[in-house]
């Protein structure tokens, strides 16, 4: 017997949650719960607004003629089926044939906002190697130096993951650096994306000897993946990536490469970070995932992320929005 279900789910975001100039008020996704026989799998298709190519509604039909298909008993493949959608069917398909990792320490670098204080707590509940990461690139980029040199020169154990998301002319980057204290560098252990063109990253990674992570390139047509100088890791966000044996096969093609592979948020439900931390967990166990975002939804989405106080969404506060069976 396969019966699926479909359900949707929309969540309010916190007010000040911006993605590419847009904001994003809340947060629509599906939830897929597969039963083949007597066991069960979930896994949620949540396509980025801004991100992913294909819309909610696209990933809806798609998944609901996968699913049919699936349901008619019929062999499934992944080929042409979009990085959201494959990603939360493959992970729901796994978690019922029993080949999901599931999630043991809950961990995440934990996104630090600014405040010294706050990121003191977050990083005492981290045990081993203190982590954490900061968007820069949103106001002045001396702003930004002054917090990494004041988080950095307070923390003498603390290394620092730096996101710009390319917001960087090549002149922004410089006065970034200018004012960065040269002591510090060695704890920055990689910037995501400092510069809008890959070539002035490149640039910047060799002038400053701060090593960076592609995350926005590493998904742009043309990308190759080898480990060119100061190139130190590779951001994978799976539900922009596809099937959990295309992300593990691309991890590994990171890992031949000499790479760091990270496993990072699109900003799925609690559901869907739970899933990707077990997979970090087991995929890329040297370098804790970025899965901080949680605390920018204002609820959680059928299974809970311990650490949350976050009142949590059941099937029944979910629509049901199909059901097919054989
Ligand atoms: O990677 C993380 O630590 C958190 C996730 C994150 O930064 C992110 C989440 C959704 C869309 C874009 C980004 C980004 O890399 O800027
Ligand atoms: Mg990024």
């Amino acid at each position: 017997m396969r019966r699926a279900r479909l359900y949707r789910y929309q969540v309010p975001m916190d007010a000040g949650v911006v993605l590419r100039n847009q904001r994003l008020k809340s947060r629509i996704g599906l939830v897929v719960h597969l039963e083949q026989d007597d066991r069960t799998g979930e896994g949620e298709i949540a396509p980025l607004p801004g991100f992913s190519l294909e819309s909610i509604d696209q990933a809806e039909s798609i998944a609901r003629l996968w699913l049919t298909q699936w349901a008619g008993g019929n062999e499934m493949s992944f080929d042409g089926v979009p990085p959201s959608v494959a990603f939360g069917l493959s992970c729901a398909l796994a978690e019922s044939d029993g080949r999901m990792p599931m999630s043991s320490c809950w961990q995440s670098v934990p996104l630090c906002t600014g405040d010294p204080d706050l990121l003191f707590d977050q990083l005492s509940c981290l045990p081993g190697r203190k982590i954490a990461k900061i968007k820069v690139g949103l106001y002045e980029p001396i702003r930004d130096s002054l917090l990494v040199n004041t988080l950095l020169e307070a923390l003498d154990d603390l290394h620092l993951r730096l996101d710009a998301n390319r917001a960087w002319t090549p002149d922004k980057a410089a006065s970034f650096l200018r004012w960065l204290n040269p002591a510090v560098i060695d704890r920055i252990d990689f910037i995501e994306e400092p510069c809008g063109l890959p070539t002035q990253s490149l640039a910047f990674a060799a002038q400053s000897g701060i090593p960076i992570a592609w995350d926005e390139s590493s998904r742009e047509p043309g990308f190759t993946l080898e480990a060119l100088p100061g190139v130190a890791a590779v951001i994978i966000k799976p539900t922009l990536t596809g099937s959990l044996a295309y992300c593990q096969q691309r991890i590994a093609g990171v890992h031949q490469a000499g790479m760091l592979a990270v496993v990072s948020s699109a900003l799925e439900s609690s559901l869907g970070l739970g899933q990707l931390s077990g997979l970090a967990q087991q995929l890329t166990p040297d370098a804790p995932p970025g899965l901080d975002t949680l605390s920018l939804m204002q609820a959680q989405v059928v299974r809970p992320w311990p650490a949350s106080t976050l009142p949590l969404l059941d099937y029944a506060d979910l629509s049901l929005i199909g059901v097919v069976e054989s």
